[in-house]
């Protein structure tokens, strides 16, 4: 479904990113892992383009998308989240997640009122996230891991076909965890591809269909969880210490 051939992003000297080549299938949920510095999240950010890649290519569903503006990508289906929650100023939960399903699609920004359409498909996604009771709390009075549902509740109003999800385990209590968790596998049982850099190793392995490794802006290997955790490359020079903890 979605193709990265030979993806770079050079910042001067550094390689961010540096021919990185992988897959991610319809219908699975796939990890991007790899050391701090690896360059996950700069791959994301050239997927959904919100940098623009030094050279490479970036394919959804057999079209070519590295020369689209994001909310054209966001448009064919394309959707990601970020590391730090995009909470707005003096807004409710409802409005922040209108709001920003809007800035994703641009034009619709500037759009007066909030539609009954908008606040019923809104309202009808914090029910399947199970969150409506803070439908009109103010955003900045959330957890950091009620600030991450509300961020993929903005994301699910694209009606995207892929997600990219950046760290949403990050900073969330245990509790919550099992909940966003549960959440990212009911998406994927409805239809919806997953692609999820996370340093959370028990959740990946738990979570994931496939796992993507980047070490220096590479991939170093790509296969189950299995065959990742049982890598020599992966084990010694990168996440030698935690995947072995892991697998213990
Ligand atoms: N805008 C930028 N300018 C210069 N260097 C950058 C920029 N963005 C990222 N880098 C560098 O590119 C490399 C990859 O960073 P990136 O954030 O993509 O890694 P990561 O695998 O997501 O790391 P982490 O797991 O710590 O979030 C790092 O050396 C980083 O310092």
């Amino acid at each position: 479904m979605l193709e990265v051939k030979n993806l770079c992003k050079h910042y001067g000297g550094i390689r961010a990113v540096d021919g990185a080549s992988f897959k991610v299938e319809k219908g699975s949920i796939t990890a991007l892992i790899g050391p701090n510095g690896a360059g996950k999240t700069t791959a994301f950010n050239c997927i959904s383009r919100t940098v623009v890649p030094t050279s490479g290519e970036v394919w959804l569903d057999g079209e070519r998308i590295d020369n689209l503006r994001p909310h054209k990508i966001t448009a064919k289906g394309l959707s990601r989240t970020f590391q730090i929650s995009r909470n707005l100023a003096d807004m409710t939960v409802l409005e922040n997640v209108i709001v920003q399903a809007r800035c994703r699609g641009f034009a619709d920004l500037f759009r007066p009122a909030v539609s009954a359409e908008e606040r019923d498909k809104a309202m009808s996604i914090l029910d399947f996230l199970g969150i409506t009771r803070i439908a009109y709390e103010d955003g900045h009075n959330l957890s950091y891991g009620q600030k991450k549902l509300m961020d993929l509740a903005a994301l699910l109003m694209a009606d995207p076909k892929i997600i990219l999800l950046d760290e949403p385990a990050g900073g969330v209590n245990p509790t919550l965890l099992e909940e966003i968790v549960g959440h990212i596998r009911a998406l994927n049982a409805k239809g919806l591809t997953v692609l999820i850099v996370e340093h959370n190793m028990d959740l990946i392995m738990r979570l994931s269909h496939r796992v993507v490794v980047m070490a220096h802006g590479r991939v170093i290997c790509d296969g189950t969880p299995d065959v990742v955790r049982r890598d020599p490359h992966v084990l010694e020079a990168y996440l030698g210490g935690v995947l072995e903890e892991e697998a213990a």
